[in-house]
């Protein structure tokens, strides 16, 4: 007896009897097997299987065509800049969550903190991220990002300086899942001065009420007194990574406000910035950008 529309395919396709003849019609079935079975795909096995770091970086940030350095790399180094040069934010820890195999985010961070913990879901990030680290002759080049940060700092430190001096700072690179209560499990990280986020809550939450879920389990990580920063996409539905689309979660700017009120945060900052350029919407349909500051109440 067949129990699917799929097994009934798969038994047609099988078949001694030749019941479809034409290679067509088959490459075609085959094709609509593999769409349902991908469909059945959990957005975390879509990213395992997908998620190549090398072809995330070259689509997003390599030199000279990457589509996030236009717009996204600015909007986020300046607003990081302005921040941490500000000294408002300041401590010994932070917490990079879903870093991927990027470092961009933390360039103007290593000023203000010693101790960086970066982590995320993905094991080829870990180890992309650690080739950097480690200057392995296949790391990705940053570069161009990193020199625009020493231009923003007015030159007083050099690319190569200014690399060294991250590297220093970064002391552990883990393996988290931001959607568990606790994200580092088996681990338990001491609470740290300042948790940033980038890119990555839209990838993970399937929803806005996961999303707030998880912008207010964050607070677990943050000593008392410490703060978050959050910069991500606006009404964002998918990224591609070569061929394949990643599904994101479409966030309005009214669910972000709401996220951290109602997580228990004080909001200190929020900046959005609509997209203005729209030509390469087929690779990531985001509308805009957006930074939040926000802290934990209590002394630190
Ligand atoms: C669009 S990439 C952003 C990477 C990097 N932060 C950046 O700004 O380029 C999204 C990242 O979120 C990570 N991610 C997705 N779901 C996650 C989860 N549940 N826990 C931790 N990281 C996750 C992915 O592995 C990926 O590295």
């Amino acid at each position: 007896m067949i129990a699917s529309p799929m097994e009934f395919l798969a038994c047609l396709l099988m078949s001694d009897k030749t019941v479809i003849r034409s290679s067509n019609l088959k490459r075609l079935i085959c094709l609509s097997i593999e769409d349902t079975m991908e469909a059945s795909l959990t957005k975390q096995e879509l990213l395992k299987k997908y998620f190549n770091p090398k072809e995330y970086y070259d689509i997003s940030y390599a030199k000279g065509k990457g589509i996030l350095l236009g717009e996204w790399v600015p909007f986020v180094l300046k607003n990081l800049h302005e921040l941490f040069s500000s000294g408002s934010v300041k401590g010994d820890t932070l917490t990079d969550i879903g870093s991927g195999s990027s470092i961009y985010h933390l360039v103007s961070a290593c000023r203000s903190f010693k101790n960086i913990t970066t982590s995320d879901l993905l094991e080829q990030n870990l180890i992309q991220q650690k080739k950097w680290l480690n200057k392995e002759p296949d790391m990705l080049d940053w570069s161009e990002i990193v020199q625009i940060v020493c231009d923003l700092e007015g030159n007083s430190e050099k690319v190569e300086e200014k690399e060294d001096k991250l590297r220093r700072a970064v002391r552990d690179v883990l393996k988290c899942d931001v959607l568990k209560k606790n994200p580092f499990e088996p681990l338990v990280l001491p609470p740290a001065d300042c948790v940033l986020c980038c890119l990555c809550l839209e990838s993970a939450c399937k929803d806005v009420a996961t999303y707030c879920d998880t912008v207010k389990n964050l607070k677990n990580l943050l000593k008392p007194g410490g703060h978050i920063i959050v910069l991500g996409t606006i009404k964002n539905s998918y990224y591609s990574v070569k061929e394949k689309r990643i599904p994101t979660m479409p966030l309005k700017e009214e669910d972000i406000k709401k996220a951290y009120t109602d997580g228990g945060y004080e909001i200190l900052r929020m900046e959005s910035k609509r997209r203005e350029d729209l030509s390469l919407i087929s690779i990531a349909d985001f509308q805009g950008f957006y930074f939040v500051l926000a802290r934990k109440p209590g002394k630190c």
